[in-house]
């Protein structure tokens, strides 16, 4: 019998539709969310994310500001641009689209968002909050996986969920997430030997290690939950995630496919968290 599929675009679709909700209301009060995008240099990739990103922006009624700025741009400038969303009303998030060109500290860059504004979740303010359980806006994909076991109606207290990957963006924040709802975590890597013998007692396994189809047959436990959060090119240039789909469909209980799995949801929780700025602001302003 095959997998349960985890349908990332239907369960996005239904949160992109409550947050539609909350920017009407939003509207209603004087306040339009803003979410400001900066995009540095030519990656392709990066350039096709930050279109999906305002497309997904103005369906719901949100405004979206893009700065691209060329390869060449020195950090010093990048940093200017930031400071001055950073002190903008109309803006209630900022982004920098990652990767950055190599001559850029992505770490300094990061961190020069304000907390406040940071709804990408990855500075260091908002990544010690998640870890000590504060309220914070948390890094969309990991958050977007959360939301797609939630949906699912996946159990989480009590089983053992392994991540394959470490990344500040993915496997860090993944395992805290899931530690914070009782799981009990085990990161792997590539340097873990014998994978397989921690893969296999997953009763949730997280594939985030950006290798095409690394995780077979031989990785999976019978009836265990499988998220692919990666998003590769595979031999024929065919996109496909870290799971090798058809090994895995019919061992797992349940599986995400990619595309239409992990990825939807990384844009969906980054309008979340930007509505979610806009009305802290409000609050904010109330409160005064
Ligand atoms: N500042 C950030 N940079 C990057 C992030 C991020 O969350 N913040 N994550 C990734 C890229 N990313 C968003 O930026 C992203 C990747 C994939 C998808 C997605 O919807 N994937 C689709 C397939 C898309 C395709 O056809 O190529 C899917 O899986 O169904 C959305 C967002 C790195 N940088």
């Amino acid at each position: 019998m095959s997998s349960a599929i985890i349908n990332g675009k239907e369960i996005g679709q239904e949160i992109r539709n409550s947050v539609a909700e909350r920017v009407t209301r939003l509207k209603e009060q004087g306040l339009t969310p803003g979410l400001a995008v900066v995009l540095v240099g030519d990656n392709q990739a990066s350039a096709t994310y930050v279109r999906n990103k305002q497309k997904s922006c103005e369906a719901i009624g949100m405004f979206s500001e893009l700065i691209k700025l060329p390869e060449e741009t020195t950090q010093e400038s990048l940093l200017a641009q930031i400071e001055l969303l950073n002190n903008r009303e109309d803006i209630h998030g900022i982004l920098v689209q990652l990767p950055l060109p190599k001559h850029i500290d992505e770490d300094i860059v990061i961190a020069t968002i304000a907390v406040e504004k940071d709804v990408d979740g990855f500075s260091p303010v908002s990544v010690g909050k998640m870890m000590l359980g504060q309220e914070t806006f948390l890094p969309c994909t990991p958050f977007g996986v959360m939301k797609l076991l939630e949906f699912s109606g996946i159990e989480i207290a009590g089983k053992h969920a392994v991540i394959v990957g470490r990344s500040h963006i993915v496997g860090k924040p993944m395992g805290q997430l899931l530690l914070q709802k009782d799981a009990t975590v085990t990161y792997t890597h590539s340097k873990t030997p014998n994978l397989p013998s921690f893969t296999k007692q997953a009763d949730i396994l997280i594939a985030a290690v950006g290798r095409a189809n690394f995780i077979t047959k031989e990785h999976v436990k019978e009836g265990a939950v499988v998220i692919d959060v990666g998003i590769n090119r595979d031999e024929n240039n065919k996109l496909c995630g870290d799971v090798n789909f058809n090994e895995v469909d019919g061992i797992a209980s349940h599986i995400t496919p990619v595309p239409g799995g992990v990825g939807p949801m990384t844009i969906t929780m980054l309008l979340f968290n930007t509505v979610q700025a806009a009305e802290n602001k409000l609050e904010h302003i109330v409160k005064l």
